[in-house]
């Protein structure tokens, strides 16, 4: 840790950057290439490419089963595509698949190495379609702008920019992290430590390759390469995002937290219908999600679940939160019916929509966004109702009509001065899009007008050019109108009686 912050830091060294990334990331200077992947043949049954426990001792043999059950886990989400693709035979390049075995043992590796392509997981690379074309290991040979973005319990994110031209974030087994230093008290074994924690990475890759969606952050390409000990270590390369701040998210206008709201619903949506089936998301804090252009968008999807708990009676069906439980019915196929929905949308509840749903709402929509929140905060609702309603909601406060059940009768004459800005006389309010003055959006003057009429000290507004998320034009309200200047973009409206 201390390491990486002092790499950071330094900053202004780019090759010492550079080096210190790929040290800690475990990508190697060198060109060694890994493993052919055709050397990897898929394993009959029964014959894993894993020690069989039966012949390691104690600490081991738990290590194996470990890595064998993340392994067969990750080969579950692959197989969920031959079954979309109708259960036809997997053709040669599929067979592949294998290449996610767990390592081999040294004695068991196959002789001279062959390519550089792709590492011995790296099948993947010839499976995963990704479009545009696919990054890989030259794309990060020659990075710049490295900077630590995050770590969790195992993983470490750092931005770095490609060919001084696309910021990415790329994500690596953390080796300071709390799961590698743990394995490693127990096991004494950094490279099958290492093998371990890195299925988190490859399970999360073949689920942004699978998800996609448009608040499901993207896979742009990965790369394997030989650290010094440990051969193929895992690099993925992802859309950037920035860290999902709730406190910061607290001070920003309704209308950007209702959009991390509708982005959440949209995802859950997805998520429940997806083409793996109802996914839940079993880590929900919001350091799992990032924000990218204002939207939000899942980045950690290697707690993400696709099994309904099987049941007997409702009772195997509870769900407990920290304030509160739920039993759901047990379905006669003996499954908890819509858990996986249910668990998310709850999980939506608590972190997300009773925070930033109701506060500082249009007055008009408080009513059906304090329905949504209590419906979702007693599960009545599944996600297709939700989502449904929050999609109300953006179509009332978009059209304009959530202001028609108001009495709009202005107090205040203003004159109207087009093509011209009144470039000071600002103040501040809350919450602004501008943190030097006032800068709201309205869905029409007569809303600017309202709002200039409710504040004792607006003297003029400038209605901008400038549009929100939603095409709400932003307007900049302003204390006094002594010094206006021409300009064709924007259009002056003074207060001329109180
Ligand atoms: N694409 C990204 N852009 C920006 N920041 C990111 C991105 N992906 C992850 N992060 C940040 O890096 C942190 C660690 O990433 P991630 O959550 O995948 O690691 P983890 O070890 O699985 O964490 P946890 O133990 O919390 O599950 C995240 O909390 C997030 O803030």
């Amino acid at each position: 840790m201390r390491r990486r912050k002092t790499a950071v830091a330094a900053g202004c060294c780019l090759a010492f950057l550079l080096g210190t990334l790929l040290n800690l990331l475990f990508i190697p200077g060198s060109e060694h290439p890994p493993p052919p992947s055709e050397e990897l043949p898929p394993s009959p049954p029964g014959a894993p490419l894993y020690p069989p426990e039966e012949e390691i001792g104690g600490g081991q043999a738990a290590l194996a089963r470990q890595i064998r059950e993340r392994y067969e886990e990750v080969l579950r989400y692959r197989q969920h595509r031959a079954a979309a693709a109708g259960r036809r035979p997997l053709r040669p390049r599929e067979r592949r698949l294998m290449d996610l075995a767990p390592p081999r043992t040294s004695a068991e590796q196959p002789g001279p190495r062959g390519r550089a392509a792709a590492g011995p997981w790296a099948g993947a690379s010839a499976e995963l379609s990704l479009e545009p074309p696919l990054l890989g290991c030259r794309d990060i040979r020659d990075v710049s702008g490295v900077q630590y973005l995050g770590s969790g319990y195992t993983k470490a994110v750092y931005k770095a920019v490609l060919n001084r031209t696309l910021a990415v974030a790329l994500k690596a087994v953390d080796f300071g992290g709390h799961d590698i230093a743990h394995c490693v008290r127990q096991f004494s074994s950094l490279g099958d430590c290492y093998r371990l924690a890195a299925y988190k990475i490859v399970k999360e890759m073949i689920l942004l390759q699978r998800l996609r969606h448009a608040n499901v952050l993207q896979l742009y390409g990965y790369c394997y390469q030989d650290s010094n000990d440990i051969p193929d270590t895992l690099t993925t390369i992802t859309e950037l995002g920035s860290p999902l701040e709730m406190i910061q998210l607290l001070q920003t206008s309704w209308e950007d937290r209702f959009r991390i709201c509708l982005s959440l619903v949209r995802l859950l949506h997805y998520l429940a219908h997806s083409p793996l089936g109802s996914v839940t998301l079993l880590d929900f804090r919001p350091r799992q999600f990032v924000i990218v252009d204002g939207e939000l968008k899942v980045t950690d999807l290697d707690d993400a679940s696709v099994e309904e708990s099987s049941c007997t009676s409702n009772s195997d069906c509870f769900m407990e939160f920290p304030a509160r439980n739920f039993t759901l019915p047990c379905s006669v196929e003996g499954r908890c019916q819509s858990m996986n929905e249910k668990r998310n949308l709850y999980n939506a509840y608590r972190f997300f929509f009773t925070y930033l749903l109701p506060h500082s709402a249009p007055p008009s929509l408080r009513p059906l966004l304090d329905k949504i929140v209590n419906a979702t905060g007693e599960l009545h609702w599944g996600i297709d109702e939700t989502a449904a309603q929050l999609e109300r909601v953006l179509n009332l406060y978009k059209s304009g009509e959530y202001l028609q059940n108001t009495t709009r009768v202005p107090k205040a004459e203003y004159r109207r001065v087009p093509e011209a800005h009144i470039p000071d006389e600002n103040y501040r309010c809350w919450p602004s899009y501008h943190h030097k003055g006032c800068l709201l959006s309205v869905f029409d003057v007569n809303e600017a007008i309202e709002i200039c009429d409710s504040y004792s000290q607006c003297k003029a507004f400038v209605l901008t050019n400038q549009t929100t998320w939603t095409g709400r034009q932003l307007v900049f309200f302003k204390m006094a109108s002594n010094h206006i200047v021409p300009d064709p973009d924007k259009i002056t409206y003074v207060k001329v009686t109180d």
